[in-house]
């Protein structure tokens, strides 16, 4: 029987929003530090919300080209399990958050094309986890979090040396198609459970969890 797919819901600000995700199933929740982002938490907010999430739940700090000073910050105070980093953070950043924090760090890809699919094996030795996301267009105010998604056959027959997630533009219509196409284990999003940008919708949220789980 196959592994139950394990979901990450990003972006997630309020106490009842993580209590959705965890009761429906979610394995992982994200919190956003991008101060320029309608999902951005402060580190205060971060930590209360930290505390209550349910054992069992990964708590992810996703930054965005952090420095020292800022992950220094945030692991202080924020009781956490993992860093996603979804920057142009390279290989050695990678290295150097892990040995500074001792906490497992995620790095996200963002693809568009079969070129970009050469920029995992860069991080595949260095991270613990790749997300492998739709690459942000030029333009957008955003690195993430645009509900975009990318060319599910890039991935068809790929595998890597570490877990990996998909993300981008997922939803509860789209996210079984995107798992039957790819073979991902993972995934994660964040738009597909909202109803305007930043706002977590629990019935969005709730079917999701469903759509992923069946
Ligand atoms: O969500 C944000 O506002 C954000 C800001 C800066 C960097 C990344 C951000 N989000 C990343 C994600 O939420 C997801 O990991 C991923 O990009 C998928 O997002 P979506 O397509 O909205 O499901």
């Amino acid at each position: 029987m196959p592994a139950t797919t394990r979901v990450k819901i990003c972006g997630l600000s309020t106490a009842k929003d993580i209590r959705v995700a965890a009761e429906a199933g979610a394995r992982y929740v994200g919190f956003v530090f991008f101060p320029k982002s309608p999902r951005n938490v402060t580190i205060q907010q971060a930590r209360d919300l930290a505390v209550d999430v349910p054992l069992g739940v990964a708590k992810v700090a996703l930054t965005v080209n952090a420095d020292n000073d800022l992950l220094d910050a945030i692991t202080s105070a924020v009781p956490l399990d993992m860093i996603q980093l979804h920057g142009s953070e390279s290989p050695e950043r990678v290295t150097e958050v892990k040995a500074r924090y001792g906490l497992p760090v995620m790095k996200v890809v963002g693809l568009s094309s079969a070129d970009d699919l050469t920029r995992i094996a860069d991080y595949e030795t260095v991270a613990d986890q790749i997300l492998v996301d739709a690459k942000a267009p030029k333009d957008a105010d955003l690195p993430g979090g645009n509900g975009l998604s990318f060319d599910w056959r890039l991935l068809e027959g790929r595998e890597w040396a570490v877990p990996w997630m998909l993300a981008g533009g997922l939803h509860a219509g789209n996210v079984a198609e995107a798992i039957a196409r790819t073979g991902a284990r993972q995934v994660d999003l964040s738009s597909g459970v909202e109803s305007a940008p930043g706002v977590k919708d629990p019935a969005k949220i709730r079917e999701f969890m469903q759509a992923a789980l069946a």
